[in-house]
């Protein structure tokens, strides 16, 4: 059965909802034009994820309820959701990027036999075709991939794409998938240790000071780490910077490295190269700084101060307490 729907995969860690996740569902609203979102869920009888889950406004919550999900392997992730998600083929189906998704997503799309496009950085529907936007030749042109013959639609999108937006008029309906759970002999999780780098807590955190190439001096790195911690944010860097000794690639903002969704983005001596700034376009307010006044980060700013760097952070960290 081929169906118009927007399935998207619901990832959980412990009890907590990975916010990939929610991202893509209100995504998905947001370009369903009359389609229906549905939220695929695999979770332990204890967990119960629908109940937060319903407030993001999914029409429906297929669970898949199974206590052996609390240390299933990806393998088996796969084959409950290719036995459900068989049985629908809905239009498309949304995964997050994130270590988990990018692991079951070809897993599955090999079982579906359709196609899948990985780390999307945008998506909208011509018609019934999802439109799949991701960078390409290096990260330096955006392409758009579709896949006309085969269903579901099939993406992988970067946590921190999109925002989540909670709705007050939910009518989401909750239903239990029919599955059977198998177990694969190849693989067994013995201990689970969550990865902790600094990267994820850039992409997550509130208030990020973000340096550039025409910010790099020993003097401006302290003044910005002075200014990140009263502020209670966290110091971010673009790409060459990375090449520097203070610095490493868990530091970068941007195609290769974070996305941030912070409530406030002051970004100092940085030019604005898109390879850059597809990594801000969710932060909420963006203060930035540089000499030139053509500098095109200016465009995706809020604020702009047309100046020297030094002099903004000396001015800035003497004000704020
Ligand atoms: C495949 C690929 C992937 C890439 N991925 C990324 C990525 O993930 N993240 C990323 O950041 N880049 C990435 N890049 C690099 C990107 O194209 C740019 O080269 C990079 O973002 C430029 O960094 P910048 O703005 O710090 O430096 P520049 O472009 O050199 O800009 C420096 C800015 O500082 C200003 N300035 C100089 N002195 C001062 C001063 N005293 N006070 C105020 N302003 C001053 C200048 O006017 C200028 O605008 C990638 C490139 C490629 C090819």
């Amino acid at each position: 059965m081929d169906n118009n729907e927007i399935w998207v995969y619901v990832e959980t860690v412990g009890s907590r909802i990975e916010p990939t996740s929610l991202q893509l569902i209100t995504k998905a609203k947001a370009i369903a034009d009359g389609r229906k979102v549905v939220a695929v869920l695999p979770e332990a009888s204890t967990i119960k994820a629908e109940n937060s889950l319903q407030a993001y406004g999914p029409d429906r919550v297929e669970t898949l309820v199974d206590d052996h999900f609390t240390n299933a392997t990806d393998e088996e992730i796969a084959d409950a959701l290719f036995q459900v998600l068989d049985q629908n083929r809905p239009n498309s189906l949304l995964f997050p990027a994130t270590i988990l998704g990018r692991s079951i997503a070809p897993r599955l799309q090999a079982k579906l036999q359709t196609g899948l496009t990985g780390d999307c950085l945008d998506i909208f529907y011509e018609n019934d075709l999802l439109v799949q936007v991701k960078p390409t030749y290096g990260d330096n042109v955006m392409c758009d991939i579709v896949c006309p013959e085969k269903r579901p639609q099939m993406v992988t999108v970067r946590p921190n794409t999109f925002r989540a937006e909670k709705v007050t008029d939910f009518q989401t309906k909750v239903v239990k998938a029919s599955f059977t759970f198998h177990k694969e002999g190849n693989s067994q999780i013995i201990a689970t240790d969550p990865i902790i780098n600094s990267s994820s807590k850039l992409d997550d955190a509130k208030v990020v000071i973000a340096l550039g190439r025409g910010a790099y001096s020993a003097k401006n790195i302290q003044l910005a780490q002075d200014l990140a911690a009263k502020l209670g944010g966290m110091v971010g860097v673009s790409r060459p910077l990375t090449d520097e000794d203070e610095f490493t690639h868990d530091d970068q903002i941007g195609i290769g490295g974070a996305s941030l969704s912070a409530d406030l983005l002051i970004n100092l001596g940085i030019s604005g190269a898109v390879q850059y700034t597809v990594g801000i376009k969710n932060a909420k307010k963006i203060v930035s700084v540089n000499i030139d006044k053509d500098a095109p980060i200016f465009d995706e700013s809020d604020f702009a101060y047309v100046g020297d760097v030094t002099d903004f952070l000396t001015a800035l960290t003497a004000q704020v307490r």
